[in-house]
C-alpha cells in the first residue's frame, strides 16, 4: 500500500488529521522520567506517547536530528521507535535531507531497511536530489517550502514584490512528483500564507507545522489549509501536550475540536453549487497529472513547426525531454508498460533516436531484451542495420513516441521485418489520431497508444494550461 493510501486509511480509521512528533528531546522529557538513565527515560517516554496516541493519529513523525544528536544509542533508539509504531500507521521521517550525494543511499536505507513511509526534504538541491526518493512507488516525500523561523523570512519572502521564493518552491516542486508521492511541509501560523500555497497547489497534501503559537486562529488555519474536498491537510499535535500524563484524553479532545472545525468549514463551503466538484471529478482524465507535468516541462510547444512529411503544424510534441525528468520518465514508462504487458513478444525495439531511452527503460523494467533498427547504416565497422542480438523468426514489439503519419515507425518496422523478425504490434505514447491507426492497420500493424492528442489537449484546456485559441490550434493541426 502506498503512503497516501495508508495515510488516508488512518485518517478515516482514527477520524484524525493529527500527526505526532516522536522526538527524544532531553530538554522536553517530562520530570517523571528524570530518575532514569537518559536513554531509558527517553525510550519510556516515546513508548508512552505511542501507546497513548495510536488511536488518535493519522501518522507519526520522528525527527531524525534528535536521534542523531544522541549518537549511536540515539540511532538504536530510532530503530526501536520505528519498530514500536503499529505497522498500519505511516511514518514520516523528518530529516530535511538536502545532500545530493547521499540521497540515493539514504532513500534506499530509510525506505527499504527502516520501513519509513515518507521523508521530509529540503528543496535547494532541486529535482536531482528528490528523484532518488521517488523511485520507490509506495513511498513519498514532503518538500519543505516554508518555515516559521523568523530568520528565514528574508530568504523565503524574497523578492517581496514578485513571486516570493517559498511560493516558487511550491510551483517548482509540483513538477518533481505526483500528488501521491510529493506533499508540502508548511511551517506557518499565518492563514494567508497557507491560503496562497493552497491556491497554487490545490492537489497537494500539506503537512502543517508551527501552527501552535499564541494568538493563532485554528479555524482560519484549517480553513486555509484544507482543499476544495475538505481534505489534504495534516496537523501536528502541540509539542507541550506530549509531556502531559493525560495525553490520550488531551489528544482525543484536540482531535474532536479539529474535526468540528473541519466539519463546520466543509458545511459552510457546501453551497448549492455542491454538485460542481462531482461533475468535474468524473471528467478528470486518469493521467491528468502526467499530462500537466509533460506540459510543464515543455514537451508541448506552440509555434510553426515543419513535420517530416513537409506539413507545417502550429504545435510540436517533444517527448525527448522526459529523459531529464526521472519522475515524469518513470510515469511515461508505466503508461507504455501497462499496454506491453497485454502483448506477446520476444524483444522490444525502439525507433531512434527519440524512443531509444524509452525502449531501454522498458527493456529493463520488463526484463526483456532490446534491439533497434539503425536510422542510417554506417559505411564502416559492422554496417549493421539492426543493433543488438536477435534470432530471425522472433516476435518484436516496436515502441515509438508519437504517431503523426506513421511513416517513421513503419520504416523502422520494415527494417526489422527484412531481417526475418515478426512485427505486428506498435506501441506509442501519443496517437495524433486523424486516421493514422487505420493507415498502420492497412499495412498489417496493430497500434496502441497510451494517450491520444485530443485527450491531452482537452485535459490541458480544462486545467487552464492552454486557452481556447491553443485548443483550436491543436484541433485544426
Ligand atoms: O509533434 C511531433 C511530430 C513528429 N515528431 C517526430 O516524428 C515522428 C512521427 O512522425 P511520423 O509522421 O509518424 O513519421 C516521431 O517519431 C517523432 O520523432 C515529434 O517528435 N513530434
Amino acid at each position: 500500500m502506498n503512503f497516501f493510501d495508508k495515510l488516508h486509511d488512518n485518517i478515516a480509521r482514527n477520524q484524525s488529521l493529527l500527526f505526532v512528533g516522536l522526538d527524544p528531546n532531553p530538554e522536553m522529557m517530562p520530570e517523571r522520567y528524570a530518575s532514569l538513565d537518559i536513554m531509558e527515560g527517553l525510550w519510556n517516554w516515546l513508548q508512552f506517547i505511542i501507546a497513548e496516541t495510536a488511536d488518535y493519529v493519522c501518522a507519526y513523525k520522528p525527527t531524525f536530528g534528535f536521534y542523531e544528536a544522541l549518537g549511536i544509542p540515539g540511532l538504536e533508539l530510532l530503530h526501536k521507535t520505528l519498530k514500536a509504531i503499529p505497522s498500519h500507521i505511516p511514518i514520516i521521517l523528518d530529516a530535511k535531507h538536502s545532500d545530493l550525494n547521499t540521497s540515493t543511499i539514504l532513500a534506499r536505507t530509510v525506505f527499504t531497511e527502516w520501513g519509513v513511509d515518507a521523508i521530509t526534504l529540503s528543496p535547494y538541491t532541486g529535482q536531482d536530489h528528490v528523484a532518488p526518493f521517488l523511485v520507490y512507488p509506495d513511498n513519498a516525500v514532503f518538500i519543505l517550502c516554508c518555515t516559521s523561523n523568523p530568520g528565514a523570512e528574508s530568504l523565503q519572502q524574497y523578492p517581496v514584490t514578485e513571486t516570493p521564493l517559498y511560493l516558487q518552491v511550491v510551483k517548482e516542486s509540483k513538477n518533481w512528483g505526483t500528488p501521491e508521492q510529493l506533499g508540502l511541509e508548511v511551517g506557518t501560523n499565518n492563514p494567508e500564507v497557507l491560503a496562497l500555497i493552497r491556491a497554487i497547489a490545490p492537489e497537494r497534501l500539506i503537512m502543517a507545522r508551527s501552527i501552535w503559537v499564541e494568538g493563532s486562529n485554528l479555524n482560519q488555519i484549517v480553513a486555509a489549509g484544507l482543499n476544495d474536498n475538505g481534505t489534504g491537510l495534516i496537523i501536528p499535535v502541540p509539542q507541550d501536550m506530549l509531556s502531559s500524563p493525560q495525553l490520550s484524553q488531551e489528544i482525543a479532545a484536540l482531535c474532536t475540536e479539529i474535526n468540528e472545525c473541519k466539519n463546520n468549514i466543509n458545511d459552510e463551503n457546501s453551497t448549492c453549487n455542491v454538485w460542481l466538484p462531482d461533475v468535474s471529478v468524473s471528467n478528470i482524465h486518469p493521467q491528468q497529472d502526467l499530462i500537466l507535468q509533460l506540459y510543464d516541462i515543455g514537451c508541448i510547444m506552440f509555434g510553426s513547426f515543419v513535420q517530416a512529411s513537409g506539413a507545417t503544424f502550429p504545435y510540436y510534441i517533444d517527448l525527448r525531454k522526459i529523459i531529464s525528468n526521472p519522475q515524469v520518465f518513470n510515469q511515461v514508462l508505466s503508461g507504455y508498460a501497462t499496454i506491453l504487458e497485454t502483448l506477446n513478444f520476444d524483444r522490444i525495439a525502439g525507433i531512434p533516436y527519440g524512443s531509444l531511452p524509452t525502449a531501454t527503460g522498458l527493456a529493463l523494467r520488463l526484463h526483456c531484451p532490446m534491439i533497434f533498427p539503425r536510422k542510417e547504416v554506417k559505411a564502416h565497422g559492422t554496417r549493421k542495420v539492426i543493433e543488438g542480438n536477435y534470432n530471425p523468426g522472433e516476435t518484436v514489439v516496436v515502441v515509438d513516441d508519437i504517431l503523426i503519419s506513421g511513416k517513421s515507425v513503419m520504416e523502422g518496422a520494415e527494417k526489422l521485418k527484412s531481417a526475418g523478425l515478426n512485427v505486428q504490434d506498435i506501441v506509442v505514447f501519443i496517437d495524433h489520431e486523424q486516421g493514422v491507426k487505420n493507415r498502420l492497420s492497412q499495412h498489417g500493424y496493430n497500434s496502441y497508444a497510451v494517450l491520444t492528442l485530443s485527450e491531452i489537449t482537452e485535459t490541458l484546456y480544462q486545467a487552464g494550461r492552454i486557452n481556447e485559441g491553443q485548443l483550436l490550434a491543436f484541433k485544426e493541426g
